[in-house]
């Protein structure tokens, strides 16, 4: 992650050119009911993970939320975010080209395991690629067979890893995820953290992740932001109080 100066965050020197792909927080301020929330500039580049930490209600979903295009009317947004060359929150929400991941693999109900892959993929593929690009994504994930499961019959290891063939199967241009590990127990969550940053790499996606859990920032291997809960200025990327983890 590089960041551009932005004296209220006291964040390092400006970065050469954005890489095409990068995912740019560009001096994005958030605020509640009028008060400043929170504030992040920084940028992603492709295939790494930032990771952001804080303390409860500081406001790190709020700023996944700007970036995916769901803040609540009671928030009101300085700044923009780019992802590459284009100025995603200018565009709908449905047009960002944003993988999300939450922390409950939100699988439809009513859709088998193998629609559920299929219901964010290009309109522009056949049916024999749907297909083929499903099949591929189960064996990918050890589910090779289980196309035509209700997802109810899946366990919560299974769901996590559906929703992820899933986010990639709808060819996001950049991840936000957000708690994605929480509800797993310890060994499926270590094993699902390995998945998720190896297919970020693989896919060459800048992500940012939201976590309380240093382990999974730890796991991402990117730099770690660190924000502080807001006094009268907004909780910023306190970069002092940030540090990129070994690689
Ligand atoms: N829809 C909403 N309308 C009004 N206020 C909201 C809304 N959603 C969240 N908030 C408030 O915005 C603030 C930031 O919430 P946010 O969920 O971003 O925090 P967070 O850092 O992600 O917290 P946590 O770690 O607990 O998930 C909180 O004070 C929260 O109560």
């Amino acid at each position: 992650m590089s960041q551009t100066p932005d004296t209220r965050c006291h964040l390092p020197p400006t970065s050469p050119a954005n890489p095409t792909g990068a995912l740019v927080f560009d001096r994005v301020v958030i605020s509640l009911d009028g008060a400043p929330l929170v504030s992040l500039n920084a940028q992603v580049a492709p295939g790494e993970v930032v990771s952001v930490m804080g303390p409860s209600g500081v406001g790190k979903s709020t700023l996944l939320a700007y970036a995916a295009g769901f803040l609540a009317p009671a928030f009101d947004a300085q700044g923009e975010v780019r992802l590459g060359d284009r100025r995603v929150t200018d565009l709908p929400a449905s047009a960002r080209r944003l993988g999300l991941l939450f922390q409950d693999a939100l699988l439809f109900p009513h859709l088998s395991v193998a629609g559920n892959l299929a219901f964010g993929m290009p309109s522009s593929a056949s049916r024999r690629e749907r297909r083929e690009a499903i099949e591929e994504a189960l064996a990918d994930i050890g589910l090779a067979g289980f196309g035509e499961r209700d997802p109810a019959t899946l366990s919560g290891g299974q769901r996590a890893r559906v929703a992820l063939m899933r986010t990639l199967l709808s060819r996001p241009q950049a991840m936000l995820l957000d708690e994605p590990f929480s509800k797993l127990d310890a060994a499926l969550r270590q094993e699902m953290r390995d998945l998720v940053f190896q297919r970020i790499r693989d896919h060459r996606l800048p992500a940012l992740l939201v976590t309380h859990d240093r382990a999974d920032a730890e796991a991402a291997a990117g730099p770690i932001v660190e924000l502080a809960a807001a006094t009268e200025a907004p909780a910023g990327a306190a970069w002092q109080g940030a540090r990129r983890a070994s690689r």
